[in-house]
């Protein structure tokens, strides 16, 4: 089972994701952009104001590519759960944003670049946070991590939340990290006994 949590920058994934590492170790715990050297040509990418939108979008789709090759796929061969802070749809959250107006309807053209050969989520956790918060929180040192910015990002989020509503939990991460926390380990429980049933 692949399990995703996706939000705005600074809607606390990476906070979840240390936590459920704690509590379900038997897991495997992944993440984009990956700890290789894709995943390091992708934050070079982050850090430079004047990076061309396309060629950003396919630095992130191929260490997407990559880390499903050597990480996500044999981890789901071998029946394990996998949880990856970030995945493909923060792809198509943020370049649709970021690519808008080099192409036609970007938040499909980026899914369609995906879909011959990406594997989807069994479930996406989803932290829900209002752009200002989520950019004051991450402290707003990227070009991403802007309020302007994350509130189109949100917009695009919202579309594939309506469009798929059986995958996507939705978390109101404007609470306590305490409860943000606990509502996402029930979250997991509840897919984990699913699964099972
Ligand atoms: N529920 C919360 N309420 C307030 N601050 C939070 C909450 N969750 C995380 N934070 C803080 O916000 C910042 C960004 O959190 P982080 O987990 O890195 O978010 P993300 O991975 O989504 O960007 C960190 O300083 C973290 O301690
Ligand atoms: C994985 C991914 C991240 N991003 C952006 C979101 C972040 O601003 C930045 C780095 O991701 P990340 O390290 O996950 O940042 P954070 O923990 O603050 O959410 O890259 C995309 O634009 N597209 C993507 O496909």
């Amino acid at each position: 089972m692949l399990v995703t949590l996706e939000g705005l920058d600074g809607s606390g994934k990476t906070t979840v994701w240390e936590v459920l590492r704690e509590e379900f170790p038997e897991f495997v715990f992944t993440r984009e952009p990956t700890d290789t050297w894709y995943g390091e040509a992708v934050n070079r990418s982050v850090e430079d104001d004047d990076a061309d939108p396309l060629a950003e979008l396919f630095l992130y789709t191929a260490d997407h590519a990559a880390h499903l090759s050597e990480t996500v796929r044999p981890a789901l061969a071998d029946g394990k759960v996998v949880v990856s802070d970030r995945y493909s749809d923060s792809r198509y959250a943020y370049q649709a944003v970021s690519i808008e107006g080099e192409v036609k309807r970007p938040l499909e053209y980026v899914r369609g670049v995906h879909q011959p050969w990406t594997r989807p989520p069994d479930a996406t956790l989803y932290f829900d946070v209002d752009p200002e918060t989520g950019a004051a929180r991450s402290g707003a040192t990227n070009k991403f991590e802007q309020a302007a910015f994350l509130s189109q990002v949100q917009s695009n989020y919202e579309r594939l939340l309506s469009a798929e509503p059986g995958r996507f939990v939705r978390i109101d991460a404007s609470q306590s990290p305490e409860e943000v926390i606990d509502s996402a380990v029930d979250v997991m429980e509840r897919l984990l006994a699913d699964r099972d049933e």
